[in-house]
């Protein structure tokens, strides 16, 4: 029977001075993402070094779902929780390695002794603990360098903590330590990833989707929308902006070099991002772009795409192979939703020969035949918002 479920939080230890602040972010938001999973009296308690959910009893495979996507939690396990007496260290820990299911043929005891007052150093208490277990065991062994099985008992000022398991988290750093950020987000592999990363190093994000009814369908959206729904997984809920953006579009081929047309598309989208995070009270946007992908994706062309803005973009993957960005993908789920067949807005309006290295100029002389501002406002105007929640 597990008391706590025991959560370790890795890179927030390093921080100095407003580690307190990163602590207590991480803590709101474990009670949030658990919140009515566990009964009335599940609890999340902060102590030094270690933050606990107290689960009292209660199946701890219910909480692992949620705990393995908040980010700042680095691993976690659930604990038995004994007083600081060596009786009943031993005790839970026999308990705990019989939990274990078939007999392992050897294993090994990890002390961990934060307390100093307690009166076994880690050593001792390793010892002593692995020989109960061990007179209490018929036909099992010993290994300390390549055990079957693990014992960890931790030793604080509080209590004293017995465990087996430890099961991974996806670490960084808890989501509104950061401040925000608005992410283009598009039905590719890559924006989602992007928004996944920008996320884990702690922003709170909202999404913008450029829509370009009836080029692209409702199917498009749908699949934004589904791409959003599995990154609410990490952080409860996303907002979509849905802007409609057939009508830049029409105008940018009516009145535009065809080679610049995705160069100037790419001017709107950040022009209009840009309007709408100042809405939202964000100060960045964030992009899937990454290096050499795609002819839109040089330096020159993400030197003419962000002129027009003064908004700090971040893109997390912009040195990333596509095949590390690909298994991030897999990794978080939004892979499987990606290359679902569907029509982007950019495939749309594709020039036959789009330029690699526009230029800032080229750009802002096109754009002379374009009434931006009424565009921009429009656009913004009938754009439609959507909040999607964790499933
Ligand atoms: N329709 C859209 N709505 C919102 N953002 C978009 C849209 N199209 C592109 N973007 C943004 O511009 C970035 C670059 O898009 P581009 O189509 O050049 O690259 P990509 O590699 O296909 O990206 P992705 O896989 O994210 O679609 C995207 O990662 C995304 O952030």
């Amino acid at each position: 029977m597990y008391d706590n479920i025991l959560i370790r939080y890795g890179e927030i230890g390093l921080k100095g001075k407003n580690q307190k602040d990163f602590l207590h972010r991480l803590v709101k938001n474990i009670k949030m993402r658990i919140k009515g999973i566990g009964n009335d009296e599940t609890k999340v308690v902060l102590e030094r070094g270690r933050v606990f959910v107290v689960i009292n009893g209660q199946d701890p495979e219910i909480f692992y779902k949620a705990l393995g996507t908040i980010f700042g939690i680095l691993s976690f396990s659930p604990v038995r929780k004994v007083g600081l007496d060596l009786d009943e260290i031993n005790k839970a820990a026999l308990e705990e390695f019989k939990s274990l299911g078939e007999m392992p043929e050897n294993f090994k005891v990890n002390a961990r002794r934060s307390f100093k007052l307690f009166p076994l150093d880690s050593i001792e208490l390793q010892r002593e603990v692995g020989h109960y277990i061990l007179v209490n065991t018929p036909g099992l062994k010993v290994d300390v360098h390549n055990p079957k099985a693990e014992v960890w008992v931790e030793v604080r000022e509080e209590a004293a903590y017995v465990y087996s398991k430890k099961i991974n988290g996806i670490g960084g750093l808890p989501i509104g330590t950061g401040g925000k950020a608005m992410l283009l987000l598009s039905g590719g592999i890559d924006s989602p990833v992007a928004g996944w990363m920008t996320m884990r190093r702690g922003l709170e994000i909202e999404a913008v989707y450029f829509h370009s009814h009836p080029y692209t369908s409702e199917k498009a959206k749908e699949k934004v929308l589904d791409l959003a729904r599995v990154l609410a997984e990490y952080s409860g809920k996303i907002k979509v902006h849905i802007v409609p953006f057939t009508q830049i579009q029409e105008a940018i081929s009516a009145k535009c070099f065809e080679s610049l047309w995705i160069t100037i598309m790419r001017r709107f989208m950040m022009r209009i991002s840009e309007r709408i995070a100042e809405q939202q009270g964000m100060l960045a946007l964030a992009t899937g772009e990454s290096l050499g992908q795609v002819a839109s994706q040089t330096v020159e062309s993400m030197h003419a795409i962000t002129g027009v803005i003064n908004t700090p973009v971040i893109r997390p993957l912009v040195c990333m192979d596509k095949r590390e960005i690909i298994d991030v993908s897999e990794k978080i789920g939004t892979y499987e939703i990606s290359i679902r067949p569907f029509i982007d807005c950019c495939t749309v309006f594709l020039p036959k020969a789009p330029k690699t290295k526009p230029k800032r100029e080229a750009c802002e002389k096109a754009e002379k035949y374009l009434d931006i501002e009424a565009l921009v406002q429009k656009a913004i105007d009938d754009t439609e918002v959507v909040i999607v929640k964790k499933g």
